[in-house]
């Protein structure tokens, strides 16, 4: 039964606010197989992620995927796994907690901010309870995904509206489709390339590795294969690179379908092959180090390009917590948020809920 037929949630003399969701991929709760499994299965039964005939599909991941791949996994998520837990939600609640401090500098009506994962802990409907409960009748969900994908940005926009269903009383909804060509956010990758250069000196080649997607949903129209493109073009001017000084790569393919090409692994190979002294990687796809920064592109990429007769590789971390990505998010928030007032937001009307608010808590206090 939807909760609204239960619970009536409209409460008297709450004033009304306005919340942010930041929305990220999710990761196991911890580095074993049967953990990755759980994630695995919410993940890869997401039909937005794998788009091939379901029952067809349903038969593979129970056979052969998830009987096979958790305890491949693991073993990678522990190499990886900090004193504080996974790395991409260490860093998802670290940049969620730095993004609440940033506003609250800038004074003003702040909004209520909070983080969930699309898949696993903590979850987008646990994001937006507790905007709901906070009194949020407006939210604006922020997907951590710069390039837009039908299977990031659009599934964690799904598993929000489905959450709404949910509610009687729904706030209102605004969401970020994507933040490719935002200049606060290219500003903060050029910062962060430019000070990794500036302590460890410079590569002879510079690699941009997105996360891949199949080669059939640039077909089907998704944007991101272009979204990524003018990412990397957009960060290369203003690391101020001639186009033979980089190359633009998809990573993390998955399963025997052809993904977008090049992929980061050939791209390594190749450069190692040719005797190229040292390249640098990078991944703007990512705005927090995860496993697949911090085990196949630091770990195996650097394998894969010494391998292949490669001298020195570098992996340059992602924008984590620097402080112009903080900023960028910052700006992303106010541009969506500036202009969204609510109709009855008056000051009569925040007087009178506060009024209300002030003669129900003077009432409870005397009845104890
Ligand atoms: C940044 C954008 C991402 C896109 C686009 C994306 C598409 C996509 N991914 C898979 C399969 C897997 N991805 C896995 C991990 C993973 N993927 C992203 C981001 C994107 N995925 C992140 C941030 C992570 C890391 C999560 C972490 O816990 O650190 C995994 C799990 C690990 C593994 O077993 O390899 C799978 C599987 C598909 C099929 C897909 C698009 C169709
Ligand atoms: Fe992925
Ligand atoms: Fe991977």
């Amino acid at each position: 039964m939807p909760r609204y037929l239960k619970e009536p949630e409209f409460k008297h003399g709450q004033v009304a606010r306005t919340g942010v969701l930041l929305i990220n991929l999710g990761t196991p709760d911890a580095p074993t197989a049967p953990a990755v499994r759980r994630y695995l299965r919410e993940f890869l039964s997401d039909p937005r992620v794998v788009e091939i005939p379901r029952l067809l599909w349903l038969i593979i991941l129970n056979l052969f995927v998830l009987t096979t791949r958790p305890k491949q996994s693991a073993a990678k998520y522990q190499l990886i796994w900090k004193r504080e837990g996974s790395p991409l939600l260490t860093w998802t609640r670290k940049q969620t907690l730095l993004l609440k401090g940033y506003l609250g500098e800038r004074g003003g009506e702040q909004p209520v901010i909070t983080f969930g994962m699309r898949y696993g802990n903590p979850s987008i409907a646990a994001g937006l309870d507790e905007l709901k409960a906070a009194g949020c009748d407006k939210i604006l969900l922020l997907p951590l995904y710069p390039q837009y994908a039908a299977s990031t940005t659009a599934t964690a926009c799904d598993a929000a509206f489905a959450h709404l269903l949910e509610y009687r009383n729904q706030p209102a909804v605004r969401s970020i489709r994507s933040f490719h060509d935002h200049p606060g956010y290219i500003a903060a990758m050029a910062q962060q390339v430019r000070d990794y250069w500036m302590n460890n000196g410079r590569p002879e080649h510079f690699v941009m590795s997105f996360h891949g997607l199949p080669r059939y949903t640039l077909d089907r129209g998704d944007p991101y294969f272009c979204h990524c493109q003018k990412t990397a073009r957009l960060l290369a001017s203003a690391l101020q690179l001639e186009e033979s000084e980089y190359t633009v790569s998809f990573q993390s393919r998955f399963g025997r379908a052809r993904w977008l090409e090049p992929y980061t692994a050939s791209v390594l190979q190749q450069l190692g092959k040719a005797g190229t002294q040292r390249v640098d990687v990078f991944c703007p796809g990512f705005v927090a180090d995860c496993l697949e920064t911090l085990e196949e592109i630091a770990m195996e990429g650097k394998q894969t390009f010494l391998a292949a007769g490669g001298r020195e590789y570098q992996h340059i971390p992602c924008l984590n917590d620097s402080a112009l990505w903080i900023r960028a998010l910052a700006d992303l928030t106010t541009q969506q948020l500036t202009g969204w007032e609510h109709p009855l937001d008056t000051p009569e009307n925040r007087l009178e809920a506060a009024r209300i608010a002030t003669s129900r808590s003077r009432k409870m206090g005397a009845k104890q």
